[in-house]
């Protein structure tokens, strides 16, 4: 069957080229030049795009002035780390602090805890996730945080994933920001219903995670371009903003789409998605406190999703020009303050 609709899609391809070049010919146009401009027009659009879009992420920052006090830059939690996976968490949590939040949480397994912990002095670490009052616990600290990141690092376990869905209903509840990955998405998959139509969601999936998503949530996740594959799923999930990781990040809140095609890197080492996640939580924040004024109407998940996505891909950049192909992650978790500054303060 698979041979059949190739040869087919082949076909249909030749005969739209010919099609093409026919009527071309009527004007006396080249095809090559034809298809250039469009590719070309395209892709100045997109880039011109990211940079007005690279604009008003800049009004999203913070100001950093002594009139502050510790916590109001960001408080961010983590939900995620267990035996397998500890890492993940750990990425996410200190590109948080690295890109500014003031505190960064993670609630992780019993087991995962007191390694995330040795990594670093600077995260809180809650070791409750598989705990029975793991949803109790959590609740008790969402007054004080101001956006959740769920999944790097989660698993699949049954039990983790029942409390977690606990922990998402009382996020909504109480209207927190949420970045979901990795795992998360996963659970959202299997189900949809859990953040359907709320607003203050953005999910970060890969090329394997949207592929999953985009068969669990549409009938039909049809064959059009990556533009509209993105935008059929944040609609279908009620205006959520999702956000495809891959060669170029495609974005959409279901009404826009936005591509960010900073220059990263070809190295493709785990922890990358884990770094973007941590660095999307703290925009999520700073986005929503800025206001309609500093977003001039643009939508301040969007515009999260594009700062997080340059950046990484920036410290990417940065980290394989001086390491090449021995990059990791936490090489590119130290190109954040550069990236950062590169990128917004200059
Ligand atoms: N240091 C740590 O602690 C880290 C922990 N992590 C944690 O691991 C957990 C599982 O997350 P995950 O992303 O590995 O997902 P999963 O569904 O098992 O897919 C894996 C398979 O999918 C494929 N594949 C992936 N991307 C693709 C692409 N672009 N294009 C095409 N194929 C692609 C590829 O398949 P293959 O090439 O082997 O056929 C790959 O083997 C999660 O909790 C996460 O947070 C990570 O964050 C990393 C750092
Ligand atoms: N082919 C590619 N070319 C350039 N950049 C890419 C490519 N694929 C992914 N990226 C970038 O790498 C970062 C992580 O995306 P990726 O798809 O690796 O996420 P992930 O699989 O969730 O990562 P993780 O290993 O943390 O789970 C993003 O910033 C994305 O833009
Ligand atoms: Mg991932």
């Amino acid at each position: 069957m698979a041979p059949l609709a190739g040869a087919g899609a082949v076909l249909a391809g030749a005969a739209a080229v010919a099609l093409l070049s026919a009527v071309l010919v009527l004007y006396e146009l080249p095809l090559d030049a034809v298809l250039q401009r469009a590719f070309s027009l395209h892709k100045a659009h997109s880039i011109k795009d990211m940079e007005n879009t690279l604009q008003l992420v800049r009004n999203i920052i913070p100001p950093q002035t002594s009139k502050k006090h510790k916590g109001q830059d960001g408080r961010i939690g983590v939900v995620g780390g267990c035996q397998e996976y500890t890492g993940a968490p750990y990425f996410a949590a200190i590109s948080a602090l690295k890109v500014g939040a003031d505190l960064s949480h993670v609630f992780c397994t019993r087991e995962a805890a007191p390694v995330v912990k040795s990594y670093s002095p600077e995260l809180i670490v809650h070791p409750v996730l598989d705990s029975p009052g793991a949803v109790h616990h959590v609740e008790e600290w969402l007054p004080r945080l101001h956006v959740l990141v769920v999944g790097p690092g989660l698993g699949r376990d049954d039990t983790l994933l029942e409390n977690v869905k606990g922990i998402l209903e009382a996020a909504k509840a109480r209207d927190i920001p949420v970045v979901i990955d990795a795992d998360g998405l996963w659970l959202i998959a299997q189900h949809p219903a859990l953040l359907q139509g709320y607003r203050k969601a953005v999910l970060t999936p890969n090329h394997v995670e949207f592929n999953r998503l985009s068969e669990a949530v549409l009938r039909d996740p049809g064959d059009g371009s990556d533009r509209e594959a993105v935008q059929r799923l944040s609609q279908a999930l009620g205006n959520v903003t999702v956000v495809r990781k891959g060669e170029r990040d495609v974005i959409s809140d279901g009404e826009q789409v936005l591509e960010c095609a900073q220059e990263g890197s070809s190295r493709r080492c785990g922890g990358q998605g884990d770094l973007l996640s941590g660095a999307l939580g703290v925009l999520v924040h700073w986005a929503l406190l800025a206001g309609p004024e500093k977003t001039k109407g643009s939508s301040p998940l969007l515009l999260a999703a594009m700062g997080a996505c340059s950046l990484t891909r920036q410290c990417s950049h940065q980290a394989f020009q001086k390491h090449g192909r021995s990059t990791t992650t936490t090489d590119m978790i130290a190109e954040v303050g550069p990236a950062f500054h590169r990128l917004f303060e200059t």
